[in-house]
C-alpha cells in the first residue's frame, strides 16, 4: 500500500500541497481530480521523490519509501521525458535496462507493450516522427515496461483518442487486478467514475474528500425525485424536507428523516398517481462540484 501522509510543499509564501493524506491501496484504481493549480502535480512529484517534501512523509508498505522503493514504480511525469531523436523501440529498452531488465526481457516487454497500443509498425520510427497521442501512448509503454509495483501517472488520458483512451483503461485495470497499487490523475470526470475504485479529490492543496465512488456518493446528501400525474407544488407544504426543485409534475426533495418520505408518498398516493419515487444516486461531476465549490 502506497500512504500518503501529511504531505506539505511550499513554493515561496505560497502553500501548494498542504497536509494531505490519503492511501492507495493495493489492487486499487485512484483516481486523483481537482482543478487547475489543486497540486496533484506536486503531490505526484513529491511521491515519487523529484521535488523535496517539505512537511509530511509517502510510505510503502507499511515503512517511510526509499529510493529502491521509487525505482520499482512506473512514473508518468507531466513533463513527458522521452528523447525525440531515438526511435521507440529502442528508447523502450533502454529504459527497460535502465530498471535493471536485461537486453532480451526488454525488447520482449516493449515489443508487446507496442502491439497492444497499436504502434508495432512504428517500432523502429524517432519519437518526434509520431503524433502527440502515439508519443503519448509511448510514454505508457515506458512507464510500465519494467513490471512495476505501483503506478503514479499525471494525467495518462490527456490527449489519447477513444480508442487508446479503452487500451490504457484496460491496462490500468488489469494492473490493479494483480494488485498494484494505481494512482492516477484526470480531468475526465466520467472516465474517472466509469474506471476508479477509489476517489482523491483535492482542492487548493487540501483533500476536500477521499474514499470509493460508493462512499463519497452516500457521504453526500441523498435526495429523492417524486414523479406525480399531477402538479406537486404542493411538496413545499410538506414539513421535514428541502425542496430543492419543483418542476410540473416532478419534485427534488431532500428528506430530513425516512418517516418524512414515506409521508411524503403516502401523501402523493392520496393525491392521485404516483410514477416514480427515488433516490437520487449523485455522480462523481456532481458530488465534486459540491465539494469543491
Ligand atoms: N515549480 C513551481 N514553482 C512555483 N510554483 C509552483 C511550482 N510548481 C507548482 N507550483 C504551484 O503550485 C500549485 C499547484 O500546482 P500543481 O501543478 O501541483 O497543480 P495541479 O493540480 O497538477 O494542476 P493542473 O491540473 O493544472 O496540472 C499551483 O499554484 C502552481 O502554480
Amino acid at each position: 500500500m502506497l500512504e500518503v501522509k501529511n504531505l506539505t510543499r511550499r513554493f515561496g509564501e505560497h502553500i501548494a500541497v498542504d497536509d494531505v493524506s490519503f492511501d492507495v491501496a493495493d489492487g486499487r484504481l485512484t483516481g486523483f481530480v481537482g482543478g487547475n493549480g489543486a497540486g496533484k502535480t506536486t503531490t505526484m512529484r513529491m511521491i515519487m521523490g523529484v521535488l523535496a517534501i517539505h512537511g509530511g512523509e509517502v510510505r510503502w508498505d507499511g515503512r517511510p519509501i526509499t529510493t529502491a522503493d521509487r525505482q520499482s514504480f512506473g512514473y508518468m511525469p507531466e513533463e513527458r521525458g522521452l528523447y525525440p531523436k531515438q526511435p521507440v523501440l529502442d528508447q523502450l529498452v533502454y529504459l527497460g535496462r535502465l530498471h535493471g531488465q536485461s537486453a532480451p526481457a526488454a525488447r520482449a516487454a516493449a515489443t508487446e507493450l507496442l502491439e497492444r497500443f497499436g504502434l508495432a509498425d512504428r517500432a523502429k520510427d524517432k519519437v518526434e516522427s509520431l503524433s502527440l497521442g502515439n508519443q503519448q501512448r509511448v510514454q505508457i509503454a515506458a512507464a510500465v515496461i519494467a513490471d512495476p509495483v505501483a503506478l503514479v501517472l499525471d494525467e495518462p488520458f490527456s490527449g489519447l483518442d477513444p480508442l487508446a483512451v479503452d487500451s490504457m483503461a484496460d491496462l490500468l485495470r488489469e494492473y490493479a487486478r494483480r494488485g498494484v497499487p494505481v494512482l492516477f490523475s484526470s480531468h475526465q470526470l466520467d472516465l474517472v467514475e466509469r474506471l476508479c475504485d477509489a476517489l482523491v479529490i483535492l482542492s487548493g492543496g487540501h483533500v476536500v474528500a477521499s474514499g470509493t465512488a460508493d462512499e463519497l456518493r452516500r457521504s453526500g446528501r441523498v435526495r429523492h425525485r417524486l414523479v406525480a400525474g399531477d402538479d406537486v407544488g404542493w411538496v413545499r407544504d410538506v414539513p421535514g424536507l428541502t425542496v430543492v426543485d419543483v418542476d410540473g409534475p416532478t419534485a427534488l426533495v431532500e428528506l430530513h428523516d425516512e418517516a418524512t418520505g414515506t409521508r411524503l408518498l403516502t401523501e402523493a398516493l392520496r393525491r392521485g398517481s404516483v410514477r416514480e419515487f427515488a433516490e437520487v444516486v449523485p455522480t462523481v461531476s456532481e458530488i465534486y462540484r459540491e465539494v469543491t465549490a
